[in-house]
């Protein structure tokens, strides 16, 4: 993480970098996800670039997903260096199309997945009042309609396969703390509640559904946060400090992976404890909160 003169971090250097993915420690056996594979959407992403490392260091076969070909060419080249075998395909997670179109490559190349790792997503910083409308259905449309088409194709594909499935949603801690997003806590509080309510009606098709609500994580996705909101970041919860990557993605493992297989409909928070204590604010936060 550099350093810049005013003290605030360089964001083009915000996370764990590929060398540091391929070197760091887990709490897993080597080989916890041979025989597998696992889609990663956002998969060039932060927290989805560190799950895709560590499932892929556990034996997976990983397919990468995104709208942007040349991170994921970069993602894949960087892994498949290492001896792990990734895939990647360009998706717009939005689109039904598209998501369709995905599963249709994944199955015919890959043989289909056994694990789903939703980590597209994203939001810009806005004081609510001032969303535009189209401002508003994009984070809708990203983070609940594309979390949702990216389900909804994963179970259809186990249904008609006969095959067992796990679904990894990353979601923000919306019930407290979080402020300047609201369009993003309305999305993912949406994708808790599907998430919930799936777990119960696919249960009966062997899929398990849970969620993950990260704190403030080190990634790339941070530039377009202020730098004074960022520096910030580290005093948002009781642990006093940012979280990896890393640490999602060994959530990620536990939750859908077999250690979570009794484990469904469930929101893990990754946070530091942000969800009882802390704000963050992503926008300057009013005077009228400051004592
Ligand atoms: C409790 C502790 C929790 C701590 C959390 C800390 C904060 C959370 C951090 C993260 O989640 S970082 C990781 C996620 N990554 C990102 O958020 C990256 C940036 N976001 C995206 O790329 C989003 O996907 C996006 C904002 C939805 C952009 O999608 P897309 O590229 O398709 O849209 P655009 O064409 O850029 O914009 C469409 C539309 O949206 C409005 N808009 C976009 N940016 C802004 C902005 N900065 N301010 C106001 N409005 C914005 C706008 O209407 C755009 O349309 P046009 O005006 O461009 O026509
Ligand atoms: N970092 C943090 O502090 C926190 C992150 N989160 C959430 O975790 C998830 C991952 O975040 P993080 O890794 O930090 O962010 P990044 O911005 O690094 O990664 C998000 C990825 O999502 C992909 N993406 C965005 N929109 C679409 C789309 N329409 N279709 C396909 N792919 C898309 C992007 O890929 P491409 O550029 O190729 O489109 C990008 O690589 C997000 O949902 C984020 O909001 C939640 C709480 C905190």
């Amino acid at each position: 993480m550099a350093e810049q003169e005013s003290g605030a971090r360089e964001p083009a250097e915000f996370g764990l970098d590929d060398a540091a993915l391929a070197a760091h420690p887990t709490v897993y056996a080597a080989d916890a996800f041979a025989g597998r594979t696992v889609l990663v959407s956002g998969g060039a992403g932060g927290i989805g670039r560190a799950a895709a490392w560590l499932l892929g260091r556990l034996g997976a076969r990983v397919v990468l997903a995104g709208r942007n070909a040349e991170k994921l060419e970069g993602a894949r080249t960087a892994m498949a260096a290492h001896g792990l075998y990734v895939r990647t395909a360009v998706v717009d997670i939005r689109e039904p199309e598209s998501v369709a179109a995905l599963f249709a490559r994944v199955a015919a190349e890959a043989g289909g997945i056994d694990m789903l790792i939703n980590s597209a997503g994203g939001q810009f910083p806005q004081a609510a009042i001032d969303f535009s409308a189209k401002g508003w259905n994009t984070v809708i449309n990203t983070n609940l309609n594309g979390t949702w088409h990216m389900m909804q194709a994963a179970a259809r594909a186990w249904r008609d396969a006969g095959r067992a499935g796990s679904i990894v949603n990353i979601v923000v801690v919306t019930t407290h703390g979080l402020h300047g997003v609201a369009h993003t806590i309305a999305a993912r509080a949406g994708v808790i509640g599907l998430s919930q309510a799936l777990a119960v009606e696919w249960a009966p098709l062997d899929i398990r559904i849970n969620c993950i609500a990260p704190g403030v994580i080190e990634t790339p996705g941070w530039r377009v946060y202020d730098p004074k909101a960022v520096a910030a970041y580290p005093r948002s919860n009781p642990m006093m400090r940012n979280g990896s990557t890393w640490e999602v993605a060994e959530a990620c493992a536990y939750l859908g992976g077999p250690a979570g297989g009794f484990v469904t409909g469930e929101v893990l928070h990754v946070a530091g404890g942000s969800q009882l204590w802390g704000e963050t604010w992503t926008i300057e936060k009013p005077d009228y909160f400051r004592v």
